[in-house]
């Protein structure tokens, strides 16, 4: 797994490096879904005349894409949680043996109905400029790999808040038990590193999206391929606290 340390598991440190790590993917989605219009044909359930299915293109992309990774194995990774877990059939390949580093009650958490609400109706308006260039499956392929990478870092709260049981379990139990949502929320809030990650994803957003060019006074003329108050906004509004809930939500568990 990418957050696993060689000799330990996982540790704060590697779970760490792995969110800054996902910080690079999700950027890039970003970018790659910001070089479309909104393309609004690409949600809209009357549009499609998919045959025996009804919903927009982008479901169907996400739902048929799941269903063929979940026949090769993607989400016998715990760190992998589908869209439509309905929807999915067994996978054929034989499994990797992932270390069982969480709790058991992880399995049960999946807020990515929720996650896939905030994508379409309030993040992706900031995101896009309105338009349509008729690209409605590579939009809708670029959203699927978007919406993977966020449902990806939001979910690795899970890692997270086992690392931080583990550390000081002193701490936590008495909160678990007391189911004292407030207080374990309080407890697994770090301000600081929030701080530093909105302020390097805003950065990363501005590197990631110049255009790079062989004659130096081109470079930093051209705008920016993502809005990088767009992204460090994404992180603020919504990554940043659904990884908590998540982490809140572990825990609630974490003595079961
Ligand atoms: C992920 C962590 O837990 C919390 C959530 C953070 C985040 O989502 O980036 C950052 C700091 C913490 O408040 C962490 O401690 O690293």
């Amino acid at each position: 797994e990418v957050g696993a340390d060689s000799r330990n598991g996982y540790t704060l440190e590697s779970v760490r490096e792995a969110l800054v790590r996902q910080e690079d993917t999700i950027v890039y989605g970003l970018i790659e879904r910001a070089k479309f219009p909104s393309n609004s044909h690409t949600y809209d359930e009357n549009y499609a005349q998919i045959p025996a299915s009804c919903g927009s293109l982008v479901e169907f992309i996400v739902k048929n894409t799941e269903a063929l990774q979940a026949e090769v194995g993607r989400y016998k990774n715990p760190e992998e949680n589908p869209f439509f877990p309905e929807n999915l059939s067994a996978s054929f390949v034989p499994s990797n043996p992932f270390t069982q580093f969480l709790h058991p009650g992880a399995a049960s958490i999946n807020i990515n109905k929720s996650i896939w609400k905030m994508y379409l109706q309030e993040f992706l308006p900031l995101l896009v400029t309105p338009g349509d260039d008729g690209n409605y499956a590579q939009t809708a392929a670029s959203d699927l790999s978007l919406l993977q990478a966020i449902s990806r870092r939001i979910h690795y709260g899970k890692f997270v808040a086992e690392v931080k049981f583990r550390d000081s379990p002193q701490d936590y139990e008495p909160l678990v038990r007391a189911k004292d949502r407030e207080g374990l929320m309080k407890l697994l809030t770090f301000e600081s590193v929030e701080e530093m990650v909105r302020k390097r994803v805003e950065k990363k957003a501005v590197v990631f999206g110049q255009e790079v060019s062989l004659n130096r006074d081109d470079d930093n003329n051209t705008k920016p391929k993502v809005d990088p108050s767009v992204a460090s906004r994404l992180y603020q509004k919504w990554l940043i606290p659904l990884t908590k809930e998540v982490q809140v939500e572990y825990l609630l568990r974490r003595l079961d």
